[in-house]
């Protein structure tokens, strides 16, 4: 049934799924066949049913990064693929740029959380005043200096806020400092490196951790992330960045990097469902479902049912 929820910046209701299907990120595959995955159990067709028109944008349709993966001389420093990184993530950025510049919202499809550094830069550019807020069981704030496993899907905050910025391969140069340390808030974090704990102190970046969740409750958690990165402005803009590995791999199973003592499947859905209460939602992204990861076929269908319903809570499905 249509949503009965209005949207400030799209009260004509425009999406656009942008399909990021990219790996590389990280180690492991299957991550690219997340997009496909989540519109094969209808995350397009649910959406449309809260009354949004869609279409689909495919940046990286024609490219061929998985088999170029494979490739160890893309290295940088202790940075894995930064070629291929940096190339994907400006395509996913052009994408979502022109997504938002056509007064569409942009949902962005992962893919590993590298391609936030593509979406994060395209919103952005359009709404420079927007907050951010990062749901997820992790930072990822390493830089090319700070991170241990080198993996670049652990690194798009500390590329979007300019952080060690000398360290960056030229295949990253590209991207715009455009995130300011006091427009993130994250929620869900349990699993930080030491650099990056180092990096949230030295910055005072907010951040929500399970203990924080845990002492005063999602609704209250959600309050004070959107009032951190809002600056006192009711109406500022805000663009999720959802890895789905913030939720509980009870419930969210598939995914690169689990870990235990996350979101209840319900947390998890709270936190858009808010987020949307508010009519400033400009931007979601959901990202790090990864089928091949499912060790049964119900771990696939409860990660991927569950990238669906974040979807639908943050277009404006309600209970009743
Ligand atoms: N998007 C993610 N799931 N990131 C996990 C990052 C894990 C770790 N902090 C690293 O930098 O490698
Ligand atoms: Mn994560
Ligand atoms: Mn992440």
């Amino acid at each position: 049934m249509e949503s009965t929820l209005e949207y400030k910046y799209h009260p004509n209701k425009k999406a656009t799924f942008v399909l990021a299907p990219f790996s590389g990120g990280q180690g492991k595959s299957g991550v690219e066949d997340g997009p496909e995955h989540l519109i094969q159990a209808g995350i397009e067709s649910q959406i449309k049913e809260l009354g949004w028109s869609t279409q689909v944008s495919e940046p990286l349709k024609n490219t061929n990064y998985e088999s170029l993966k494979n490739d160890d001389s893309d290295t940088h420093g202790n940075c894995k693929r930064p070629k291929i990184v940096g190339e994907a993530t400006q395509k996913v950025y052009e994408a979502v740029k022109f997504a938002a510049e056509q007064g569409t919202m942009p949902i962005t499809l992962g893919g590993d959380h590298s391609i936030a550094i593509g979406t994060v830069a395209g919103v952005l550019s359009k709404y420079p005043n927007a907050g951010v807020l990062w749901i997820d069981a992790h930072a990822d704030i390493n830089t090319p200096l700070t991170t241990d496993s080198g993996n670049l899907h652990g690194c798009p905050v500390s590329f979007l806020m300019g952080l060690d910025r000398e360290s960056y391969p030229p295949s990253l140069q590209w991207v715009p400092e455009c995130l300011s340390t006091k427009k993130i808030s994250y929620i869900g974090l349990r699993d930080i490196d030491q650099g990056e704990k180092k990096i949230l102190r030295e910055h005072g970046i907010s951040a929500f951790s399970m203990y924080h969740v845990d002492k005063y409750g999602i609704a209250k958690v959600v309050e004070m992330a959107m009032a951190a990165v809002s600056g006192g402005d009711k109406d500022c803009p805000i663009h999720v960045s959802y890895d789905v590995d913030a939720i509980d791999p009870q419930f969210v199973p598939a995914t690169g990097t689990p870990v235990r003592g996350g979101l209840t499947l319900r947390e998890g859905m709270y936190i858009v469902e808010a987020v949307a209460e508010t009519g400033n939602l400009v931007a979601l992204d959901i990202v790090e479902c990864n089928p091949s990861l499912g060790t049964e076929d119900a771990h696939i269908l409860d990660t991927i049912t569950a990238g669906c319903a974040i979807g639908r809570c943050a277009l404006g499905e309600t209970l009743l």
